[in-house]
Order: C-alpha cells, then sequence, then structure tokens
C-alpha cells in the first residue's frame, strides 16, 4: 500500500515536488505525470460541461507547468468535440513547449495576453463562452500577482462564468491559503494528485469551490514523510474508539473540568456537558462556589467539586489542593473555559499545574511521563503520571506528589498561562493539549497577531512547546510537537458562536479520558465538533444557532460517525 494516501495526506508545495521528483525517479517522465493528472481534471470539467446545453470553453493558459496542464485538458475538451479556445498570458510559443505544439496541432484556436494590452479579446472570448478552465498559476505562485494577470483574473470573475481550477484557483499560496492579491472565484477545483494546504486554509479555501482530486500514480516510498493529514469523515470516523458492550464508567474515563466563574457560568456548564456527551464514564464539574448552586440545578448529569474563592469570581491557591487531593482517579482534566483571570485564578491555575507562582514553587508532574521528577516527600510535587495506578495513588496521598493526567488547557486557562514565564518548561512533552484561539495563540506567543501562514505558526509552536496545539479559526489547525498537523478545511459559520471552543475543550478532554493520545484526541474532538455543527447548520441554518444546538447535537454526531449516516 502506498504511504501517501490521496485524501488523506495534504501536501506543501515543497513535498508534491519531492513527489514528482521521486516518480521521476522511478521512471516516470514529466509528459506521464502532466498526461495522468491533466486527464483527470479533464475528466472533472467534462461532466460539467456535457450538461451545458450549447458549452464553449475558455482555457486560460499560464506560463509554467499549470499552464501546461490546461493545454492538455484543453486537448481533451476538444477530442471530446466541444468548442474550445485558449488564453495565453507570458507564454510564447517555443518548439520545445509540447504541451503547447500539441494543442496547436489540434487547431485550437490561441489568442495571447501579451497581444491583447486592452484585454479586448479576453472579453469577447468571455462573453461567447460558458465555461473557463483557470490554468494561469499553480503551486509555482509564491508573490503577488503582476498588474496584467490580476486584471485577467477580475475579468474572469466578474464574467461570472463557472470556472474550473486546475490544481489551485490561481492567485492561492498552495502552502497556507494566503491570496496574492487576487484570486479565481472557482466553483470547482481538481488538485492534482493530492490537496495542498491551502486549499483547506481561509481565505483562500473559500475560492476553492468543490473539490477533487484527479489521480496521479505516487510513488510508494518518500524519503520526506507526508506529515499533514485531512480531517475529513472517513479519516474522523477511523479515530473513534471502541466502545466495548461491558464496559463501564472507568472503561471510558473520569474527566474532571475546571472551568467557570462568577460572571462565566455558562462556559462550565458547556465544557462539562461536552466532556459527558464525549462518551466519558464520569464528569466532575470542579468550579467556583459561587456558581455551584446554579449550575448543579440545572446541571444533572455531572458530580461536582465546588471551589473556594477569594470573592465570588477569584479562586484561590487553596482550590487547587483541593483538586489535586480527587485528581487520582481521572484520565484527563480540563482547565480554562469561564475561569476569568483575577490574581488569586491566576494563582490556583499556577498551583494546579505545579508551575512557580509569584509566592512558591509547587511540584506537579505528568502522567505517562519518563522524565518526571517528583519533589521529595511533602514538597507538595505535580507530575504527570498514569491515573488509577492505586500504588502510585497511595503514593501520592501519602508523600504528596500530585500525578497530573492528561490535561486539556483552554480559553483563560491560555490567558494566564501566558502572563507566566517559561510556562512551557512544565508542560513540554508531556500529554498536553492547548487550544488557544488566533488572539490567545498571539497572546501565548508574546505577539500582538500571528503570522499568516498559521499551520507553520501552529507546528513551530508546538514543537517549541512540546505540546499539542489546537489553534482555532474557521479552518481550525492541530499540530503535533512531533511535526504532524491536520487540517479541519470546513469553515461552518454555525460554529462560529459564544461558547463553541468550551465545548471542543469538553470534548478533547473526554477523549483523552477514553484514552486516546493528545493529538488524536484533539483531532477527533475538532471532527465531532465540525459534524455536530453541519448537523446544526443543516437543520436550524447559519444563522441564530447558539452553542448548546451543537451539544444537543453530539449524540447525533456520534452516531453519524459511528453507523455511517442518518436515515
Ligand atoms: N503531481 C502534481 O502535482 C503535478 C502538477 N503539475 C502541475 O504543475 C503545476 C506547477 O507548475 P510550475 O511550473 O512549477 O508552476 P506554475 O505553473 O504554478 O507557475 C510557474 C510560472 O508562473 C510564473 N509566476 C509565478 N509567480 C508569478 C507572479 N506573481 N506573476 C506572474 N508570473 C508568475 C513563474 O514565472 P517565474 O518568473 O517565477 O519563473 C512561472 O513561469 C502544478 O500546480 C500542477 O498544475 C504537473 O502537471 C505534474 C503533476
Ligand atoms: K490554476
Amino acid at each position: 500500500m502506498p504511504k501517501i494516501v490521496p485524501g488523506y495526506h495534504i501536501t506543501t508545495a515543497a513535498q508534491i515536488r519531492a513527489i514528482e521528483q521521486r516518480a521521476v525517479d522511478e521512471g516516470a517522465t514529466w509528459p506521464d505525470l502532466m498526461a495522468e493528472a491533466s486527464r483527470g481534471m479533464a475528466d472533472v470539467g467534462l461532466t460539467v460541461i456535457a450538461k451545458q446545453p450549447n458549452p464553449a470553453v475558455l482555457v486560460l493558459v499560464g506560463s509554467g507547468n499549470n499552464g501546461g496542464d490546461a493545454l492538455v485538458i484543453a486537448r481533451h475538451i476538444k477530442e471530446a468535440d466541444f468548442p474550445v479556445s485558449c488564453y495565453l498570458y507570458k507564454r510564447k510559443p517555443q518548439a520545445d513547449d509540447w504541451p503547447f505544439a500539441a494543442a496547436q496541432a489540434e487547431a485550437i484556436p490561441m489568442s495571447f495576453a501579451a497581444d491583447d494590452s486592452q484585454n479586448q479579446q479576453l472579453q469577447q472570448l468571455l462573453q461567447t463562452s460558458t465555461f473557463v478552465i483557470d490554468g494561469l498559476f499553480g503551486i509555482g505562485l509564491s508573490r503577488p500577482l503582476a498588474a496584467d494577470v490580476a486584471h485577467i483574473i477580475d475579468l474572469v470573475n466578474a464574467s461570472k462564468l463557472p470556472v474550473l481550477a486546475v490544481d489551485v484557483p490561481s492567485g492561492l499560496d498552495a502552502d497556507n491559503g494566503k491570496i496574492w492579491g487576487t484570486i479565481i472565484n472557482a466553483a470547482y477545483t481538481v488538485a492534482a494528485g493530492l490537496t495542498k494546504r491551502g486549499h483547506h486554509l481561509y481565505p483562500g479555501a473559500a475560492y476553492v469551490g468543490k473539490l477533487a482530486i484527479a489521480p496521479f500514480t505516487l510513488p510508494d516510498s518518500m524519503e520526506e514523510p507526508m506529515t499533514t493529514t485531512e480531517l475529513n469523515l472517513a479519516t474522523i470516523r477511523s479515530l473513534v474508539p471502541a466502545r466495548p458492550v461491558d464496559g463501564h464508567k472507568d472503561t471510558f474515563g473520569r474527566v474532571m473540568v475546571v472551568a467557570g466563574s462568577y460572571l462565566y457560568p455558562g462556559a462550565a456548564w458547556l465544557a462539562a456537558t461536552a466532556a459527558a456527551r464525549s462518551g466519558a464514564g464520569v464528569v466532575t464539574l470542579a468550579c467556583p462556589r459561587s456558581i455551584y448552586g446554579s449550575t448543579a440545578a440545572h446541571l444533572h448529569e455531572v458530580t461536582y467539586l465546588p471551589l473556594p474563592e477569594v470573592e465570588p469570581g477569584e479562586l484561590t491557591e487553596a482550590a487547587a489542593k483541593l483538586v489535586h487531593e480527587k485528581l487520582a482517579k481521572y484520565k484527563a482534566l480540563l482547565v480554562g473555559p469561564g475561569l476569568g483571570t483575577e490574581t488569586g485564578t491566576g494563582d490556583f491555575l499556577r498551583a494546579l499545574i505545579g508551575l512557580a507562582s509569584s509566592k512558591r514553587r509547587l511540584g506537579v508532574g505528568f502522567l505517562g511521563s519518563n522524565e518526571l521528577e517528583l519533589p521529595t516527600k511533602r514538597k507538595g510535587g505535580v507530575g504527570f503520571g498514569l491515573a488509577a495506578r492505586p500504588k502510585e495513588e497511595a503514593k501520592a496521598e501519602e508523600e504528596g506528589p500530585v500525578v497530573l493526567p492528561p490535561l486539556v488547557i483552554d480559553a483563560d486557562g491560555l490567558n494566564i498561562l501566558a502572563t507566566i514565564e517559561h510556562w512551557e518548561e512544565k508542560l513540554r512533552d508531556q500529554p498536553v493539549v492547548l487550544t488557544p484561539h488566533i488572539g490567545e495563540m498571539a497572546r501565548l506567543l508574546g505577539e500582538e497577531k500571528i503570522g499568516e501562514d498559521h499551520p507553520q505558526v501552529a507546528l513551530e509552536a508546538a514543537a517549541r512547546w512540546g505540546v499539542t496545539v489546537v489553534l482555532k479559526s474557521a479552518h481550525t489547525i492541530i499540530a503535533s510537537p512531533d511535526g504532524r498537523l491536520a487540517l479541519h478545511g470546513l469553515a461552518n459559520p454555525a460554529l462560529a458562536t459564544a461558547g463553541s471552543g468550551d465545548i471542543l475543550a469538553g470534548l478533547t478532554a473526554g477523549l483523552l479520558a477514553q484514552g486516546l493520545a493528545p493529538f488524536e484526541a484533539a483531532q477527533l474532538a475538532v471532527g465531532v465538533h465540525g459534524v455536530a455543527g453541519a448537523l446544526v447548520r443543516e437543520e436550524l441554518g447559519e444563522r441564530g444557532t447558539i452553542a448548546s444546538d451543537i451539544l444537543n447535537r453530539l449524540p447525533l454526531a456520534w452516531r453519524k460517525l459511528t453507523e455511517g449516516g442518518l436515515k
């Protein structure tokens, strides 16, 4: 089985070039590669063209191999007996340009942008055409578009004709979804061989339209490992953990959710309910005393650990001790949603995860950590370890060291973290998932705003901090410290509602409790959250939806994932 799987692996421009090179090293020729990819792209185009009453196709041809593909596609359209003409940008007739020569041999009409300074020919062609193939630029575009070609793209978009983009819509940066000035607004995009990161990342992803993949014989082996995967229904499904019929509460794991405050009680409710709806066995909500009564009055499916406050809205370091005392049985800990960022709450969080506080340093370690150096007796150490190991549990109780289960830090937990110098020292290489949105990410990085290449930002941060990072935006990115990346390309405005992040954090913790590794738990949480969001949109539309609509559709989302669809 090839190591590279279309629809699963996503490439960068450099990776696709390495793949092409390897295919050539293994005996393929460049014309072979182009012929194969272009055949698949033409087939997608022809299915649409064939449905039009009097189709006439205009093919835009650039100077590189994307334009080469477009010329081969033009021939296939001609062979299928549909009228076709080409408009060439910076592509001069040259003897060694075989795609050009082959198209010319078929007597396909050619117009040259170089002879059309006012774009009159182009406008005429657009008026007499019913369909456009965009082969101006593919993965070779990595600088702002020249004004002349930007104008060509604007005219094509203004024509409102359906466009099929060859590999990527021209104007898109294939590596990061950036738009180089302007971009073809494609109704269809056919990726050559594999999808590229840019297909899945906004703002460019909004112009991709329906995305298909043209088959391309992939080399069986690649020196450079394929590290980016696509979170689609199939891949999400593959992550769902088995649910033994004889399972019980502890089989499915206990989750401790530390969330909520006087001003933000709803976040606690959303995060804890999502953890419960993740399939976890038991959820305990550790929330400030000031909201305990009202929360417990309507959230009945979780157990509670009311936490002491300095005053309503501000926790104390003593609350951390209380959580530590209960943690031994828990397989995952979520901290942050709606906590607020008061000073006492900051002290609480530092103490909870064993980060140095202004007053003193508490030792905290993590579950499953080899490097855990638990502090000596009675010093109140905290580390990561495997929960519910009776001996260690007893030892922890006797000696004081606290073992943290896999941890999710979200929202205000991240805002507090960002105020602590070298916060990553404690978390590095531990089973930790951070779930920042763009603003929280900037704070964690100590920057005003993050770079435009979000996958790169997330990957570098995950590697630097040694934790899994879920960078939330219209296209959520999940980066593992070992360099793996998962992209969830389906933007869903129904998910962009207050409280949606609390649900994602609760789901992630719930899946960690069920034994998934951080990168897998994060992907599945993003995936099932997305499926629930899609169900909300299907049923209620995009406007007026609230976070609890998503929460209520989580069971259906699981059913859709495990039973393969709803009736
Ligand atoms: N398996 C596969 O993925 C296959 C992909 N194929 C197709 O090949 C293209 C990539 O082709 P490439 O030639 O590397 O690059 P492009 O065609 O995208 O563009 C390069 C040309 O564009 C010029 N350029 C670049 N930026 C600009 C700009 N801002 N303004 C104007 N012109 C620009 C560039 O000129 P230079 O001056 O930089 O040299 C090039 O002339 C891929 O996307 C697929 O469609 C193959 O078919 C094989 C299989
Ligand atoms: K293109």
